[in-house]
């Protein structure tokens, strides 16, 4: 009781004074969604609710952003009783505005935890300080379902949430994001969606076995080359093939939310072997597909040596 004591009186608005300070100095960087939305929501059999688009959605289109609805940091309150734990989230959640209340309810989940649990997204605003951990409930885009190939990329920057498309999709599409690392083997996959609760049903998991099997093969392939790519730098063994080898393994395993890294190992090629127009194209695609992920004013050093590449190849340290 003196834990929940301290929790409440300190942390009645989700975490600490030091923390929200932070969390309301990050600006908002929404724009407004797009009216109406490219996507219904529907029930998926087997899955629950899901969004499905209703119009051709381009690649690089933003499909929806929002700021969360709830924050709550992450660490205190797994120790408390689960009784006081609910009565503590119950509180949070009873001072949010009548419209931001019944959306976060109406979300997947039989309780207050379980709804954060099983639908809120990690965020760390204060690097690695171990009171930087924060669960974000950001009710809208819970209702995206996991694919483990999936056809949106999601991202929070600042406190603002972007799902962006990372490849077209056609009216009809279940939108998907994924919630774990795609490049875990099938197995791997499997145990951690089981922690979430679910078994996955995705479209790769529900193919047949020997697509399954040739995903994990593509899996297995694209870490031995990278491995070989990483011996090979140093040495005389390294060939503009083993980046374009890259590329096409991450196309054909429908990669796309991580293929900013294949395309940046196929531009550093190119531009050590002094080909400059492919290393610009390269680092091009890099560059665009990194924005999606990290946003466009990323300064990530990978994100800006690429854009760097892109622009004056001649400068660029490659
Ligand atoms: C964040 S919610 C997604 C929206 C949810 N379908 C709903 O009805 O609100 C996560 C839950 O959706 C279901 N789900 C998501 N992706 C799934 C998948 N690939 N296969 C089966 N169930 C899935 C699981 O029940 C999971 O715990």
């Amino acid at each position: 009781s003196s834990l929940r004591q301290t929790i409440s009186k300190s942390q009645r608005r989700g975490s600490t004074p030091g923390n929200i300070d932070i969390l309301n100095s990050f600006a908002a960087l929404t724009k407004p969604n797009s009216e109406p939305p490219p996507f219904e929501v529907r029930e998926i059999p087997g899955k629950g609710i899901g969004l499905i688009a209703n119009r051709t959605i381009q690649r690089g289109e933003i499909v929806m952003q929002y700021t969360p609805t709830l924050v709550v940091q992450l660490g205190p309150h797994i120790d408390l009783p689960a009784s006081d734990r609910e009565a503590f989230y119950q509180d949070a959640v009873n001072q949010l505005p009548t419209a931001r209340r019944e959306v976060f309810v109406a979300q997947y989940g039989k309780d207050i935890y379980t709804k954060i649990d099983r639908n809120a997204f990690r965020m760390f605003i204060n690097g690695q300080n171990p009171y930087s951990g924060h669960l974000d409930a950001f009710p809208e885009v819970s209702r995206l379902n996991h694919d483990c190939r999936p056809n949106l990329n999601s991202r929070i920057e600042n406190i603002t949430h972007t799902t962006t498309a990372v490849r077209s999709i056609s009216p009809g599409e279940e939108l998907t994001i994924s919630y774990i690392d795609g490049l875990l083997p099938p197995h791997s996959r499997q145990e951690r969606l089981a922690d979430w609760g679910f078994n996955c049903t995705c479209s790769l998991c529900s193919s047949p076995p020997s697509e399954v099997a040739a995903s994990d093969a593509r899996i297995r392939a694209i870490k031995d080359l990278e491995e070989e790519l990483d011996k090979a730098v140093g040495g005389g063994d390294l060939t503009t093939e083993m980046g374009e080898r890259l590329v096409r393994l991450f196309k054909e395993e429908r990669l796309e939310t991580y293929i900013g890294h294949a395309y940046t190992k196929a531009a550093l090629i190119y531009a050590m072997f002094g080909v400059e127009a492919k290393a610009r194209e390269y680092a091009g695609l890099a560059a665009d597909a990194m924005a999606m992920d990290l946003g466009e004013e990323a300064g990530d050093v990978v994100a800006t040596s690429m854009r760097e590449l892109a622009e004056r190849p001649g400068q660029h340290w490659a």
